[in-house]
Formats: structure tokens, C-alpha cells, sequence
């Protein structure tokens, strides 16, 4: 199992060049479903969850070829299609409960294992099973699958008004795609705004889909009866910038971050610009870019989880590591999901001062971290690892890093291109 090797205390100095986002690039190959014509993907991240997905769509029949390079797919969902996702293949990724939607959409039936809880929650479908039975499909689950199908004689999903108990992403995108292709008006309320979700709705509008209010709470979604290909870039990856924002402010330097989106980063730049660190945006011949310095210690800065355009949850235990080491205490409070504290246990083995109550984590900054061997638990608890390494004092090993690689594109290659001292070791 491959580990990461981390000799803590280089700044950080340089660019690095921002992946296309792991959360739109999963939905948007889900949305190929939804055409036999073929669909173009550029901007891929090379990401074991994407490797997951082709894999769950060429086991459907859907013909995909990767550029060499792993940055661009091609998928063609021609008749006919095995309607299924297995157990296998889901319970690896949670984001394949995304094939529902489409499947639905474009076959009238699907059958797909419920996906079941992670490290970081139990993380259930009931949302996404009733949107689908208000746009008339029946569902069933048993033996852990969501069977569902049209009822006799009807061969679409129909338009309905979809209010959902909490803001889902996952949800609100399986409703989009499912919805693009209903017969009549879907409005879809309490939707979610995350950027990844505009981006899955300009796909489908380049595929011929009419949809309106993208980015905002309530979306109307006119079905039409069939989409045709299209060619997409996927959008920067967020959290993988926010991901090198905090790295930088924790070891100090002065870093650019090529393609990153600040206007999809208020929330956490607003903090770690409180937090003392200099953050600007801008763009150039090479693109949009965000750039980050920081010198000595900075300030540690409290903050709640909330859905876009709150403060990420995805972003919380990477900012929490730069708590551990900044200056004064602060209060971190998670209210997405009821289990992400699972790094703090390993920041702690790492010398951080925390204490958890329920939802809330208190840290009291310290001077410095001291390297020692820690486990990843999930994906962004890794990536708090790695930031707590790039600080601690000595060598860090993160073991279990396959979390880290499920949603980092190539993050120590990209850590070393700025000077940090970090190797992937057997
Ligand atoms: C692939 C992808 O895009 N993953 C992101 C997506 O996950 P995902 O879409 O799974 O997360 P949701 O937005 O659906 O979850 C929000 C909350 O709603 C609850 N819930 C959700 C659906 C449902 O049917 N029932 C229910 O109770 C969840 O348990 C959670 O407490 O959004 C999360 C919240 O921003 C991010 O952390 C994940 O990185
Ligand atoms: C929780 C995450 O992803 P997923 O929903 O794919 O588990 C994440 O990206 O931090």
C-alpha cells in the first residue's frame, strides 16, 4: 500500500497548475448517459474516482476512450445499455448513485446499489429516491438496490415540482440530468449552488438541455425529448485549490495557483486573508490565477461548515491543520455531515491541541508540529495530513494515502514542483 514520506519545514515557492474538479467531472460523465451521440470531456483529472466511473460505464456498455495522457475522455452511450451499477463498483465511490438519474431518464429503468455509509457519515439516498418518485418513476429498494422503473405504458419521466429536506449536490444533480430529459417543467427547490452544479447545467444546455436559475436556490428545468453530444471542459477544482491555499499559509512561501477559480473561493480566502495571508486573483496569458504569500505564523481563524456559498466542507480539515499550528485557539463547527472529524485523532498523534465535542472541534495553536507515522481515514482528513507534514518538525509518514488519490491529481508530484519535501514510498 503506498504511503507518502513527508520531511516537514520547506516554504513553499512556485505554481502549480489546478486539476479539473473530481466533484463536476463525476456527474458530468454520469451526464453521457443521456445521449447516444458521443460527448467530449477535456480537462480531466487523473483520479482513481474517475478510473471507478469509466469503469462502472464500460461495465454498462457505454464506449469510452482516455486520451493518452489521462486529460480528455471521449463516451459514446449507444443502445443498448445494462441499466446497472453493481455493488462492486459503487461502494468504492458514493457518487455513483449519479447513473440513476440518467439511466432513468433516457432507459425508463434502473437498478443501482444503495451506497451505504463512509468514514465521514451515513450519507443516505432518501432525497434522491423521492425526487425520482415525484417525476412518476416506482422505486423499490431490496437486497440493498434501488430498483427503479416507469410504471406500464408510460416511456418518460414527468416534469414535477421537486422540494428537497436539505440542500443535496449529489441529489440536485441527478434531478438535473433526470429532469432534462422529463416530459414537461421541473422546478427544483432548496437546490444546491455549488459551482460544480452550474457547470453539470452548462453541459447539459451545450447537450440541448433548457434549464434556468443554475447557481441559485430554485432551478426550472423544461425536458425536451432528446440531447444530442456535445464537447466540455471540465471546471477547476475548488477544493484541490483551496487544498494548496492552506498548504501555502501553513509553511509560508509565495505560490501561484494556475487556472484556480477565486470567485469560487470566497469563503475560505475571506478567512485565510483574516488570517493574515496575502491572497490575489487575477488573470493572464495563461488564464485565471489565484496567489498566495504568507510569512510567519498566522492567525487562527474560526469558522462553521455550510452549503455553498458557506464555507466548504471539504475544505474543513485542511483549514483545521493550519489551526493547529497558528497563533490562538479556534473553533471549528461541522454541520454537514456528523462524522468529519475522523483526522483530528491523527492530527493530535502529530501534537495538535484538540478537543472534539459532537459537532465541534476547539484547537488551541501551538508553535510547531512533530512528524510521526499517521493513517488516513478519507479523503480531505488525508490532504490535512499531508499540510500537517509539510509543517511538523522531522518526517511525517501518511499511510493509506489510496483516500488521497481518489480525489488529488498527482498531489506530492505537484507539492515537489514547489519545494516541499515529499516522496511516495511502497
Ligand atoms: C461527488 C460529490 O459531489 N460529493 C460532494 C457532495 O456529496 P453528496 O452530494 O453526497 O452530499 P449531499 O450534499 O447530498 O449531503 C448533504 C447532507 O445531506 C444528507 N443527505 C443527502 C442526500 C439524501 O438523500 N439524504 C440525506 O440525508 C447527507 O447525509 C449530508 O448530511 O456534496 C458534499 C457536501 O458539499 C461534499 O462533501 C462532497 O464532496
Ligand atoms: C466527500 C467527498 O467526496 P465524495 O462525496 O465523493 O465522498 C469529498 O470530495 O471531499
Amino acid at each position: 500500500m503506498d504511503k507518502l514520506r513527508i520531511n516537514g519545514g520547506r516554504t513553499l515557492t512556485g505554481e502549480v497548475l489546478i486539476s479539473g474538479a473530481k466533484n463536476a467531472a463525476l456527474p458530468e460523465l454520469c451526464a453521457a448517459l443521456l445521449t447516444p451521440e458521443l460527448v467530449t470531456l477535456n480537462n480531466l483529472p487523473r483520479l482513481q474516482d474517475v478510473v471507478t466511473m469509466r469503469k462502472l460505464l464500460d461495465n454498462m456498455g457505454v464506449q469510452t476512450q482516455t486520451r493518452e495522457d489521462r486529460s480528455g475522455i471521449t463516451l459514446k452511450a449507444a443502445d443498448p445499455i445494462k441499466a446497472e451499477a453493481p455493488y462492486e463498483l459503487v461502494k468504492t465511490m458514493r457518487a455513483s448513485v449519479l447513473v440513476l438519474g440518467p439511466l432513468l431518464a433516457r432507459f425508463g429503468h434502473a437498478r443501482v446499489s444503495l451506497p451505504g455509509g463512509c468514514a465521514i457519515g451515513s450519507r443516505p439516498v432518501d432525497q434522491h429516491i423521492k425526487g425520482m418518485q415525484a417525476m412518476g418513476a416506482e422505486i423499490v429498494v431490496e437486497h440493498g438496490y434501488m430498483e427503479a422503473r416507469l410504471p406500464m405504458g408510460r416511456t418518460r419521466l414527468h416534469g414535477a415540482r421537486i422540494a428537497t429536506d436539505m440542500v443535496t449536490v449529489t441529489g440536485t444533480e441527478n434531478f438535473l440530468m433526470a429532469a432534462a430529459l422529463a416530459q414537461g417543467e421541473t422546478v427544483l427547490e432548496n437546490a444546491a449552488q455549488e459551482p460544480e452544479i452550474g457547470d453539470l447545467a452548462e453541459m447539459l444546455i451545450a447537450m440541448g438541455a433548457k434549464i434556468e436559475g443554475h447557481g441559485t436556490s430554485r432551478i426550472h428545468v423544461q425536458g425536451v425529448d432528446s440531447l444530442h453530444g456535445c464537447t466540455h471542459q471540465v471546471v477547476a477544482d475548488r477544493i484541490e485549490a483551496g487544498t494548496f491555499l492552506c498548504a501555502v499559509a501553513a509553511a509560508g512561501g509565495d505560490v501561484v495557483l494556475r487556472h484556480g477559480r477565486a470567485d469560487h473561493l470566497d469563503a475560505v480566502i475571506d478567512k485565510l486573508r483574516e488570517a493574515g495571508a496575502e491572497i490575489e486573483a487575477g488573470q493572464d496569458g495563461g488564464g485565471v490565477f489565484i496567489r498566495v504569500r504568507a510569512t510567519g505564523r498566522l492567525k487562527a481563524q474560526s469558522f462553521r461548515t455550510t452549503e455553498y456559498p458557506g464555507f466548504p466542507t471539504d475544505m474543513q480539515a485542511q483549514f483545521m491543520a493550519l489551526n493547529c499550528i497558528a497563533d490562538g485557539p479556534s473553533k471549528v463547527t461541522e454541520t454537514i455531515f456528523e462524522n468529519r472529524f475522523m483526522h483530528v485523532n491523527e492530527l493530535v498523534r502529530l501534537g495538535a491541541h484538540i478537543q472534539t465535542d459532537g459537532k465541534v472541534a476547539i484547537i488551541e495553536g501551538i508553535p510547531r508540529l512533530s512528524g510521526a507515522t499517521v493513517m488516513a481515514t478519507d479523503l480531505r482528513a488525508s490532504a490535512s495530513l499531508v499540510i500537517a507534514g509539510l509543517v511538523a518538525e522531522g518526517e511525517t509518514i501518511v499511510d493509506r494515502i489510496y483516500h488521497l488519490d481518489r480525489g488529488y491529481d498527482q498531489m506530492e508530484a505537484k507539492l515537489r514542483g514547489i519545494g516541499a519535501d515529499i516522496e511516495r514510498i511502497k
